[in-house]
Formats: structure tokens, sequence, C-alpha cells
């Protein structure tokens, strides 16, 4: 039988040293899982509600755990329905997404340890495609993840022409390391920010002649196309009083953003250009997928933040081609799989991702796997980002 008879949750460490929730899902015939929550440093603003780890921890035992034991662990809209009701709000503020997305994972889990499968085939089902997802390898970063680097937030590497998840997994390492020789060569030196990337005190201009030679060094190695991406994370740099986009000493207004970001695309060839606008204007979104959507990816993560109501506002307004899934930003699985499907019903990609603050966890490995997304943001180097990697790897090795 598959039903759950004990949820037990704890505090455990993440990456940066901060306290987040591990939950621990058992079912009656000895079926285990075990999921942590990520967290993020760059939030959107309409994300879930995350809560301090204790207190998350201490409401969903109290709300959350006795709704759950007894149900079956394998059906997972029960599970996330139960989550959901005991917290009763629609942001999770009352037990916190950190509790509800980590029971969420490992209930996911405990079911797919009950029926012998692996995780990506429990979640995808046994039609779910042969396709694997691109990791979009962060390499160079600043913004909210390393205060005195670039002003975008992410560099990412993008394999697309890799024959396989291995050898697009290790062409990401080797650009990471072609960044650190570039920057060894122009006497830069260059700390890590919190997701592994090199964080260095250049300009974004910079940035871009150091990733761009990097690439194209690594992709001269490899003999397949290597592009790469950013995350411009522009939220953070919009500053809503000024009505401008803050880079340092330089401001640009929203018509120049989206100049700049469409300039960007074409001088880079640009494969994949997240939040490159701010979380609210879905006008200068769609005005920019119109320009440059043809040949390039512009994916919404703060602007959606998973969640089905913001993606249909998006849709409606055309305000990008494709939607970051985190599944923390929301608080469920079976809340994820339902942005990943009404992107899918519009033409758009998924890509699934990581947060900057992360575990060992692997889930989203499995969960990128299972959609069939395009695309997987989980960093380059360090073991939090390996873990998934090299659960990719597992994965199409049928080794999991
Ligand atoms: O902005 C992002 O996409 C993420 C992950 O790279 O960062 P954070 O988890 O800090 O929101
Ligand atoms: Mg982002």
């Amino acid at each position: 039988m598959t039903r759950i008879t004990n949820v037990s949750l704890r505090r455990i460490l993440d990456s940066r040293g901060n306290p987040t929730v591990e939950a621990d899902v058992l079912t009656e015939s000895g079926g285990f899982g075990r999921a942590a929550a990520p967290s993020g440093a760059s939030t959107g603003e309409f994300e879930a509600i995350e809560l301090p780890a204790e207190e998350s921890i201490a409401k969903a035992r109290e709300r959350a755990v006795p709704r759950l034991e007894g149900l079956f662990a394998g059906d997972q809209r029960s599970v996330d329905a139960a989550l959901r009701a005991a917290d009763g709000t629609d942001d999770f503020s009352a037990i916190g997404a950190n509790s509800a997305v980590a029971i969420s994972m490992a209930a996911a889990k405990a079911g797919a340890d009950v029926l012998g499968a692996p995780l990506y085939q429990h979640l995808g089902g046994a039609f779910r495609g042969e396709n694997f997802p691109v990791p979009l390898g962060n390499v160079v970063g600043g913004g909210e993840h390393a205060k005195e680097a670039t002003h975008i937030q992410e560099f990412l590497a993008a394999p697309v022409g890799a024959p396989s998840v291995s050898e697009a997994v290790f062409a990401n390492a080797a650009v990471h390391a072609a960044v650190a020789d570039v920057l060894d060569q122009r006497g830069v030196p260059a700390a890590k920010g919190d997701e592994g990337a090199w964080a260095p005190p250049i300009s974004d201009a910079e940035a871009f002649e150091v990733v761009e030679e990097a690439v194209d060094r690594v992709e001269e190695e490899v003999g397949f196309e290597i592009r790469f991406g950013l995350d411009v994370a522009a939220a953070e740099l919009y500053d809503d009083d000024r009505e401008a986009y803050v880079y340092g000493d330089e401001t640009r207004s929203t018509d120049e953003q989206i100049e700049y970001v469409a300039g960007l695309v074409e001088e880079y060839d640009l494969a994949y250009v997240e939040d490159p606008l701010d979380e609210n204007d879905y006008g200068a979104f769609a005005e920019l997928t119109d320009r440059v959507g043809d040949r390039t990816l512009i994916c919404g993560d703060d602007l959606f933040v998973t969640n089905v109501d913001r993606l249909r506002e998006g849709i409606d307004a055309g305000a990008a081609n494709s939607i970051l899934i985190k599944p923390n930003q929301i608080g469920t699985l079976s809340d994820a799989f339902d942005a990943v499907e009404l992107a899918t019903r519009n033409g758009m990609e998924s890509v699934i991702s990581h947060r900057s603050g992360e575990t060992e966890d692997t889930t989203i490995a499995h969960l990128a796997v299972a959609t069939d997304a395009a695309y997987i943001k989980t960093g380059t180097v360090g073991g939090e980002r390996t873990a998934k990697l090299n659960e990719l790897v597992r994965i199409a090795d049928d080794a999991v």
C-alpha cells in the first residue's frame, strides 16, 4: 500500500549556510521519499511565501501533517490539494511554501519508490518521450548573487548543439574553466557568486567579451554549437521612483532597455534571455518578444513566478515565449506541472530552474525530464549544482 504513514520535517543547511526545510515521507509498505526546499535571493514580488525554517516546520507539523497521513503518496494531486487546504491562503503564507514544496516533492519520491520507478517516470509517465533538457550553465554572474560584480545577474552557457546531456554538462564546466583562464589573462581576480559562477569586478560590457571568448574556445574544442544567454533579473535593476533601469551610474528608460536587450540578442546571437524587463511590465515584455522572439527565448521568471494566473495574463499580452519553473515559487509540484501544461498548450517553452540557495536535492533534474522541458537551469559547478547535473547524466544513462 502506498498510504502515507509518516511525514517528518527538519531544519538543514542550504548552500548559503542558511536554514531550510527537509521533509521525509514514509508509506505503509516502506516507501520513502526525502526532499528539501531551495531558497531565492532575487525573489519575485509575487512568489509564494517562504517562512523562517523553524516557523514553517512548526506550522506545517501542526496544520498539514495530520491531513497527509492516510493519503496515497502516489496521488500527487491529492497530496498537493491537502497541502493547499491545510494552508488556506493563496500564497502558502500560513505554513510556508518551503515546507509545502519539500513535502510535495518528498511525497512524489515516496510514490515513485513504492512503484519501484524512477521519479522522472512516475511524474512523466511511460510515454514521456526521449528528449533531454539543455543545461544552462551560469558562468559569470553578479546582481543579487554577488554584489561587486556585473549588474546582469547571470551569463549562461547554452550548449545547444551537444549530442548528449553528458557532453552538454561537461561543455558548460569547460566554459566555466575557460572563463577563469580569460579573466586570468586579463589580470582580473574573481571570486565566485552564490551559484558558483565567477563574479569578477568588471563591467557588463567586458563580461560579454569574456564569455564570448570562453564560449568560442570551448566550441572549437568540442566541435558542437554553444551559444549563451542571460538572466538579467531586471526587476532588481528597476527603480520605480526613477522609472528606469539602474546600472550603477548609468540608467536606461524602458524603451532604452528594450533597445539594449534587442541589440544584445542581435550582437551575441543570444539563445536565451530571462527577465529582461521589470516583473510588472507585461507590455514591455511583449514589445521585446515581438522584436526578437523569433530568434531567442524570452523567459519570464519574476514575471510569472510559476503561477498560472500570471502566466495567463502574460499569454494574453504576448509577454514572453517561455516560462521559468521553480516549484518553490508556487509551493507544490501539481502547481508547477499546471504551469508547464498551460505554457505548452500555448506554444511556450518551459525552463526548469534551481534557486541561488540550494541543497543536494535532485528533484528538478527529474522534473525537467518528466515535463520534456527545453532547458534546465542549474548552475555549472559546486556540489549542490553538480548534484542535479550528475543526476541528469544518470537519468540519461538509465542508472537512477
Ligand atoms: O533569478 C533566478 O533565476 C534564480 C536562480 O538562478 O535566482 P534566485 O534563486 O536568487 O531567485
Ligand atoms: Mg531569474
